[in-house]
């Protein structure tokens, strides 16, 4: 595996870069860059310009904020490629176009206006044979690249086991023997979950064996059918909660057994969240994650979520993720690490918030920025046992969408909330694992890694999560998913508070005469009601007969 081998194409002086390879001290390379250049600038970006970065699941969630943060600080990058497959009914092209056309690319058409130059899709399917790659796009990737990034991956919970092994998996494989043939490589960084191992409490930053052989999975997945995988599914893997944890802990085994020599790290970042500061805060475009929860509850339907208020909400931002991962390829190209390192990217042992805090402060930001159109009004509470989970369940989630559907029904519409509320009670099943236990994730790699870096990459690429404010994190993460989401514009917001009183009287007025017509039967069949009723009535008549007799004998 050649190092360095594009540095000439970078724009910067290749002494550097020797002297980089030959001393691997973050402080030497910085000042020697600082006299070249005679200022401060960023090891890690500059290590990134001229470069020719290759990178799958870029149309993805996490995928998108690494190239926005790659383009905007190395704007001198060579090119990136990206692994993507045509979708409804887009091309490749349109659909790179129209990531770089959105809002999260604002900022980087200002310092690199040749952006769409820089960006080459490459057709591909990671469910098939060589990623269906062309002969001629593979021999320009093999001879080309120089760093990549493997984030694609299904993040599905309830995936099939032979769809997630396929991809989480056996494209993993694939994509390191793709590797191992280019000769300018320098680094592979495998973005991975802190979950893999969430069978266990306390994780460290190593890989961990699998019961199973990945390799006897991949082969089995050929020839086993879907009825026997749905049989053997729960007990490969075990004291997991899902597919997806379990693939992911077996692609990491991969990548430490089939990484030959190539110089590998696997980042494991915890719950991703909307941005924190870049570009700028509160940015998320899909529904995983705590993000559709977060719909959920701002439009009323989410009432009641099973989860312990105590246990620690280990959320990380997608900023931060990326930050760390630039980080972690430019210290894997440049220190070239004896073994595999592993990178937890978690909050929890830093900068713990429990949900407990976290969703209190999510309904805060309801009242002062509210969704658009609730379905009733914000108002979700945490269960804790399984009994008040289905009673809540049953009062608060299952009979309103009864009634509405009801309502719909009679008004000529079609039914739809039954639906919808089913679809976010199995949501809310998957993730009941992950929001009522806690995990220690050890983070000393993370933190040497911080201490290797230069001041200026300590800011470039900030990745300490010690400096996030949770309060303002979650407000800013509420207001992007009103605003990124949901696509609501911040001037219906008087409109929607507006609605939200509407929905409380509605609620005041269901309730009172809910009361009365239960009191009513009530007393038509029990003697004891009828008796409590009748000592209240004579009760206020005594009290208004007393009251007025003093106030006349007062005037
Ligand atoms: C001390 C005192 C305390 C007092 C407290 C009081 C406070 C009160 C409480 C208030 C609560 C307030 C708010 C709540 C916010 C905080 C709580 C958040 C909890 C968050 C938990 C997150 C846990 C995640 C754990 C992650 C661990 C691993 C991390 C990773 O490594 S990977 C990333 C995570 N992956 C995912 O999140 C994927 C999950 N998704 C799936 O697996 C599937 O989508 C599915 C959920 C199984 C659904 O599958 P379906 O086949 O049914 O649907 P499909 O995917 O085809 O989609 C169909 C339509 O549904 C939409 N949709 C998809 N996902 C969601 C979703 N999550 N929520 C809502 N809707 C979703 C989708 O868009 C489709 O729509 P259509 O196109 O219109 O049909
Ligand atoms: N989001 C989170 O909370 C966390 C994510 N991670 C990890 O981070 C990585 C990125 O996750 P995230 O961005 O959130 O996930 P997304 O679901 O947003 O993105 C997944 C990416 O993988 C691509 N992909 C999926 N299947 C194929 C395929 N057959 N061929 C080509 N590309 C494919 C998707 O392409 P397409 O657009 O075509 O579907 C998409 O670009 C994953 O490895 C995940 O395990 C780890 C911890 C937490």
């Amino acid at each position: 595996m050649a190092k360095f081998g594009k540095m000439e194409e970078g724009g910067f002086d290749k002494s550097y870069y020797l002297y980089q390879r030959n001393l691997h001290s973050p402080q030497k390379i910085l000042s020697s860059y600082r006299r070249q250049k005679g200022r401060i600038m960023s090891m890690i970006a500059a290590f990134y310009g001229g470069k020719s970065i290759l990178i799958t699941g870029a149309t993805g969630f996490l995928g998108k904020v690494l190239m926005e943060k790659l383009f905007r600080t190395s704007p001198d990058l060579k090119v990136i490629y990206v692994l993507v497959r045509p979708k409804q009914g887009q091309t490749l092209q349109q659909r790179v176009f129209q990531i770089l056309d959105s809002k999260l690319f604002e900022k980087v058409k200002e310092v690199c206006p040749n952006v769409h130059e820089k960006i080459r899709a490459i057709s591909a399917d990671l469910n098939q044979n060589d990623f269906a790659i062309s002969k001629e796009d593979m021999q320009e990737l093999l001879s080309h690249t120089n760093i990549v990034f493997h984030c694609a991956a299904t993040v599905r919970f309830d995936d099939h086991l032979r769809h997630a092994v396929q991809l989480n998996v056996t494209a993993t494989q694939q994509l390191l023997l793709m590797a191992s043939q280019m000769p300018k490589l320098e680094a592979f960084i495998h973005i991975s979950t802190a979950f893999s191992n969430c069978n266990l409490k306390h994780i460290d930053e190593v890989v961990y064996p699998c019961p199973v052989e990945p390799k006897k999975i991949i082969d089995s997945m050929e020839w086993l059918d879907d009825a026997i995988i749905d049989e053997i599914t729960p007990k490969l893997i075990g004291d997991r909660p899902n597919t997806y944890t379990y693939t992911k802990a077996l692609g990491e085994v991969v990548v430490q057994q089939e990484g030959g020599n190539l110089n590998i790290a696997i980042i494991r970042p915890s719950i991703v969240g909307a941005t924190w500061q870049e570009p700028f805060p509160g940015w998320v475009d899909n529904l995983n994650g705590p993000s559709g929860l977060i719909i959920a509850a701002g439009k009323g339907f989410l009432r009641s979520i099973r989860a312990t208020p105590m246990a620690v909400a280990d959320l990380i931002p997608a900023d931060t993720v990326v930050n760390l991962t630039l980080a972690v390829g430019w210290y894997t190209a440049v220190h070239r690490p004896k073994s595999t390192l592993v990178y937890h990217c978690t909050s929890g042992n830093l900068n713990p918030c429990n949900w407990g805090k976290m969703g209190l402060q999510v309904l805060a930001t309801f009242e002062k920025i509210p969704f658009e159109r609730a379905f009733r009004r914000p108002n979700a509470d945490f269960t804790t046992n399984n009994i008040t989970t289905h009673y809540w369940n049953a009062v608060s989630h299952r009979a309103p969408a009864i009634i509405y559907d009801f309502y719909l029904r009679l008004t000529g519409r079609k039914p739809r909330m039954t639906k919808l509320m089913n679809r976010l009670l199995r949501t809310l099943s998957m993730v009941e694992y992950f929001i009522n236990r806690s995990w220690e994730w050890s983070t000393y790699n993370t933190e040497m890694l911080m201490s290797a870096l230069s001041p200026e990459d300590q800011r470039v690429f900030n990745f300490d999560v010690r400096q996030l404010n949770w309060l303002e994190y979650i407000e800013n993460y509420v207001l992007g998913v009103k605003k990124y989401l949901l696509k609501e514009d911040m001037a219906g917001i008087p409109e929607a508070k507006q609605h939200l009183k509407r929905l409380r009287n509605i609620h005041y007025l269901f309730n009172t005469a809910l009361f009365l017509i239960a009191w009513r039967l009530l007393i038509a069949r029990s003697q004891v009601a009828r008796n409590v009723w009748f000592f209240i009535v004579s009760f206020c008549y005594k009290f208004l007969s007393y009251f007025r007799a003093s106030s006349t004998l007062n005037a």
